[in-house]
C-alpha cells in the first residue's frame, strides 16, 4: 500500500500570493502540490503554465509538484513541465493521439506518469497501459473548475481501479480529484484511494493545518 498523500490544488489558492500560499499549505502538512493546467480548449477554463511551475521551484518549493494537464494536444508541453520542475505529470487519454507514447515521453523526461479518467471515461482505457503507469487519477468532477460537488458514482469506480491495481502487483498510486472534503475523504479512502487532491476544501478554510489534519485523521481511521 502506498503512503497517504494529500495534495492541495493551487487552483483555489490566492494567485496574487502564490509562493506564500504554497509555503503555507506545505507547512500545514500537505505532501504534494497539485498544479492544474487548463487551456480553454480541452476544458473551458484557462490557468497556469510551466513558467509558474518554474517560479515555484525558484521560490524554494522542494515538495513534489503533481501537474494535472487538461490541455490538448498534450505532448508538446511535457518536456517544458519536466524542465520547470514537475515530478509527476498526468494527462487525459482523449488529449493524446498515442497514449502509450505520451506515457513513455513523461517517463523519458524523468517524471512519474499518470493517466486521468473523467467521470464518464470507462476503465478500459487502462487495459494495455496500466502496468506502465505510476498513477491512475480518477476525476470525481468534470474537469475545468474547482469547487464542484463530488460525483458519488466515483466510489464504485475507485473500488474497480483498486482491484485492477492489486491484480497488477505494481506500486501504482490511485489519486482522486474533485470535491474531496473532510466529510467524504474517509469513504474515498475506504474505496481504495491513497492520494487525495483538495482545492476549495483546503484553500477555502482559514486554518490550513486544521483542515489537512482532519483530512489525514479521517484517512488514517480507515486505511
Ligand atoms: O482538476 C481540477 C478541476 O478540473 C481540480 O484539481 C479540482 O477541481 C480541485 O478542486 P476542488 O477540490 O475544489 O474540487
Ligand atoms: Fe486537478
Amino acid at each position: 500500500m502506498q503512503p497517504t498523500v494529500i495534495a492541495p490544488s493551487i487552483l483555489s489558492a490566492d494567485f496574487a500570493r502564490l509562493g506564500e500560499e504554497v509555503d503555507n499549505v506545505l507547512a500545514a502538512g500537505a505532501d504534494w502540490v497539485h498544479f492544474d493546467v487548463m487551456d480553454n480548449h480541452y476544458v473551458p477554463n484557462l490557468t497556469i503554465g510551466p513558467m509558474v511551475c518554474e517560479a515555484l521551484r525558484k521560490h524554494g518549493v522542494t515538495a513534489p509538484i503533481d501537474v494535472h494537464l487538461m490541455v490538448e494536444p498534450v505532448d508538446r508541453l511535457i518536456p517544458d513541465f519536466a524542465k520547470a520542475g514537475a515530478t509527476d505529470i498526468s494527462f487525459h487519454p482523449e488529449a493524446s493521439r498515442h497514449v502509450h507514447r505520451t506515457i513513455q515521453l513523461i517517463k523519458g523526461e524523468g517524471c512519474r506518469a499518470g493517466l486521468v479518467l473523467n467521470p464518464a471515461t470507462p476503465l478500459d482505457v487502462l487495459d494495455y497501459v496500466l502496468e506502465d503507469l505510476d498513477m491512475v487519477l480518477l476525476m470525481s468532477v468534470n474537469p475545468g473548475f474547482g469547487g464542484q460537488s463530488f460525483i458519488p458514482s466515483t466510489l464504485r469506480k475507485i473500488e474497480r481501479v483498486r482491484e485492477r491495481i492489486a491484480a497488477s502487483g505494481k506500486a501504482i498510486r490511485l489519486e482522486v480529484d474533485g470535491g474531496v472534503k473532510p466529510g467524504n475523504i474517509a469513504d474515498i479512502a475506504k474505496a481504495g484511494a491513497d492520494t487525495f487532491v483538495a482545492g476549495s476544501a483546503i484553500f477555502g478554510h482559514a486554518d490550513y493545518a486544521q483542515v489537512i489534519g482532519r483530512m489525514r485523521a479521517a484517512v488514517d481511521s480507515v486505511r
